[in-house]
């Protein structure tokens, strides 16, 4: 198991009881609410015996990545598909952490959509293990909108203006699961995932390696977040800020790469909303969240120099300082 360098930070999160979440206990909703508004990213226990299932099965997927991403890459690219919700990415992308380094992950993408419509356009290793996928999807969907609708219960949203009024089942989302890879390297290349919110509305993560890291809203520093077994961990991407009025945080994140003997494996769950509603994005603009979607996957592509230009890439997260001419 890789471990953070010594006298690294560890990031204090706090925890919440997705068992509770599903009985509807009062404090664990307010909870729930407080957390998103404070931090926007939290450990989610799901050892609960009505919701476990999921971690069997996130073990089984780990099991198919390992021998997925195994395959050579002329295999792999098979399954690419030139897009951003679906098949297979290489190496190298994106930006890696450290200024003028690409990333240093593979991923394989399934959409949610086409795993609802069991279409035939599904990469054959997801068509192979259909059952597992079905349920994994399932679950990983149910968590997600099971948070969204409590954060519109504790806030007394009504009508269209509840979060679930824009993930209506059905309706064109860019909704999709991500299985990443992340060969052993050297941690000087500085490859891993450059610092970035996510896109969308909720993620669930599931990561069993250390590597992530995260930076508090307005703090400098960049703390670790430590793996826990039976608990995933979730946050608010820049959609559901922006539904929120910008009352939720996104916190800033990254994956870093860790003198290790091995490589590493995560699994990202991605709810986004419908391709058709609109939100103010950063800067105060009225965009479609399809478009803010598609640009931000254009800028995770562009040169570091270009992407510090914009607040696209951190959300309008990051502590920006002024400077007066
Ligand atoms: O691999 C990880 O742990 C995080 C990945 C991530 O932040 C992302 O894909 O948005
Ligand atoms: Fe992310």
């Amino acid at each position: 198991m890789r471990t953070p360098p010594a006298g690294s930070r560890v990031a204090p999160l706090e925890t919440i009881d997705f068992g509770r979440i599903l009985e509807q206990d009062p404090a664990e909703q307010s909870k729930l609410l407080a957390v998103c508004i404070k931090d926007g990213f939290f450990y989610l226990d799901l050892q609960a015996p009505r919701i476990r299932q999921i971690l069997a099965d996130k073990a089984h997927v780990v099991q198919m990545m390992e021998e997925y991403f195994a395959l050579p890459n002329d295999v792999k690219m098979k399954d690419n598909r030139g897009a951003h919700t679906h098949g297979f990415k290489p190496v190298g992308t994106f930006t890696g952490f450290k200024d003028g380094a690409r990333d240093g992950y593979e991923t394989l993408k399934v959409a949610y959509p086409e795993m609802m419509a069991h279409s035939p356009l599904l990469p054959a290793v997801v068509q192979e293990q259909e059952g597992l996928f079905d349920s994994f999807i399932g679950l990983c969907h149910l968590v997600n909108k099971t948070m969204l609708v409590t954060l519109s219960d504790v806030l007394k949203l009504q009508g269209t203006d509840r979060f679930e009024a824009h993930h209506r089942e059905g309706k064109p989302t860019n909704t999709t699961l991500v299985l990443l890879h992340y060969p052993q390297q050297d941690v000087k290349e500085g490859m891993g995932h450059n610092k970035h919110t996510d896109i969308g509305t909720l993620t669930l993560l599931f990561t069993e390696q250390w590597g992530l890291q995260l930076q508090q809203p307005g703090a400098d520093e960049w703390d670790f977040v430590a793996p826990r077994e039976g608990h995933a961990i979730v946050n608010v991407g820049d959609s559901l800020r922006f539904l929120s009025g910008k009352k939720f945080n996104s916190c800033l994140h990254r994956v870093v790469p860790v003198a290790s003997d091995e490589d590493r494996y995560s699994i990202a769950y991605f709810l986004r909303p419908e391709n058709d509603i609109h939100f103010e994005d950063v800067d105060g603009n009225k965009v479609k969240a399809a478009q803010w979607h598609d640009a931000k996957y254009v800028m995770f592509g562009e040169p570091h120099e270009k992407q510090a230009q914009s607040a696209m890439l951190t959300g309008g997260m990051e502590r920006r300082t002024v400077i007066l001419a």
